[in-house]
């Protein structure tokens, strides 16, 4: 992908707005005409679908928000809204996530969510956000991730949540958090799920470089767990997911707690400040003219 070579280069987007943005305070609805004609997806339809399998007791969840499943406050309330039923029925042990939208599992964050928005709103997206991750990473259940596309910045934290990672082997789609590239800093607790899952020095370096990584090299550094062919994932997936509940869900449940209790506890102890931070951080001049370059890279690609 074009995008992806230009995530590499070193002297990309992020050098060029280095030289270029002038500092600046906060920002209210600096929307460039570009945008103004984005096509948005405002559709009524579900944005996730659940097929509940009643015997296996496994549930799979279909993203699908078109055109790349961004996770927007629209979508993060509908998700947070079916996990959190999913998990208070006794009868689903398992979830699998994956997308019903071609080549890609999800583009993460939605961009158009934080760019040009008043800080109140800002405030009430992150909260979505920190919802999401809160209740896929302390959930019971097991949660396997079947990433079927390419899986950046937030898509990727949403998969680094699950308990398992199933990749497409597709050269064409990658994953990681890939915040610096937009100008942006993925914070605290997006880092130490990645730290949680790959170790400290290959985040460091990850991060920095907002590297995204083809399925070969996530599975090199362990950000997935297993590659097949695109059309094996939810079979993979599914004899996962038995391996998986034939172990006593108490204590599964309970070491997986063990793991994960003190990066939740972190952000359940710090949710308002983190709030506060994203939204002062977000709304700075800088940050949205950042933003608003790479969407226009984004869209300047495609013509
Ligand atoms: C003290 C300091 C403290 C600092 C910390 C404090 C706070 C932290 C601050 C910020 C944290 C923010 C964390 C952010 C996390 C994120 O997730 S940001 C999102 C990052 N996502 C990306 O970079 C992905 C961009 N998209 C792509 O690379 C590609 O679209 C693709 C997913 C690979 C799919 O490619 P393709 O199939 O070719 O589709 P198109 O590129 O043509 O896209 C179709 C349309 O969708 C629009 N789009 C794509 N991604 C997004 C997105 N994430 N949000 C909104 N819209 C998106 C794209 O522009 C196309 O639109 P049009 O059809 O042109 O209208």
């Amino acid at each position: 992908m074009a995008l992806r070579g230009a995530f590499r280069t070193r002297c990309g987007l992020l050098s060029l707005l280095s030289q270029r943005l002038p500092h600046g305070n906060h920002v209210r609805g600096c929307v460039s005409p570009f945008l103004s004609t984005h096509r948005r997806n405002n559709s009524t339809a579900p944005k996730i679908k659940v097929d509940f399998d009643q015997t296996a007791g496994v549930s799979i969840m279909t993203l699908q928000n078109p055109p790349v499943n961004s996770l927007s406050l629209d979508f993060l309330t509908e998700f947070c809204s079916a996990l959190e039923k999913l998990e208070m029925d006794k009868s689903c042990r398992g979830v699998i996530l994956t997308s019903g939208q071609p080549k890609v599992f999800s583009a993460g964050l939605d961009i158009m969510e934080m760019y040009g928005k008043s800080p109140e709103r800002c405030g009430e997206f992150w909260r979505a956000v920190q919802e999401m991750w809160l209740k896929l990473y302390s959930s019971n259940m097991v949660i396997i991730a079947a990433i079927n596309g390419s899986s950046p910045a937030g898509g990727c934290l949403m998969s680094m949540t699950c308990d398992y990672r199933i990749m497409a082997d597709n050269p064409r789609y990658s994953i990681g958090l890939n915040e610096t590239q937009l100008g942006i800093v993925a914070p605290f607790w997006f880092k130490e799920t990645m730290v949680n899952t790959v170790g400290h020095r290959t985040t460091e370096i990850a991060l920095q470089l907002g590297q995204l990584y083809s399925p070969t090299e996530a599975l090199d550094i362990g950000l997935v767990d297993k590659l097949v062919p695109e059309d094996q994932i939810i079979t993979t997936a599914t004899q996962t997911m038995t391996k998986w509940l034939a172990v006593p869900d108490h204590a599964r449940q309970i070491t997986k707690s063990m793991m994960r209790k003190p990066t939740i506890d972190k952000l359940m102890s710090k949710r308002e400040p983190d709030i506060q931070n994203f939204v002062s951080f977000i709304t700075k001049d800088p940050i949205q003219k950042s933003l608003g370059l790479y969407l226009a890279m984004l869209k300047k690609r495609k013509s």
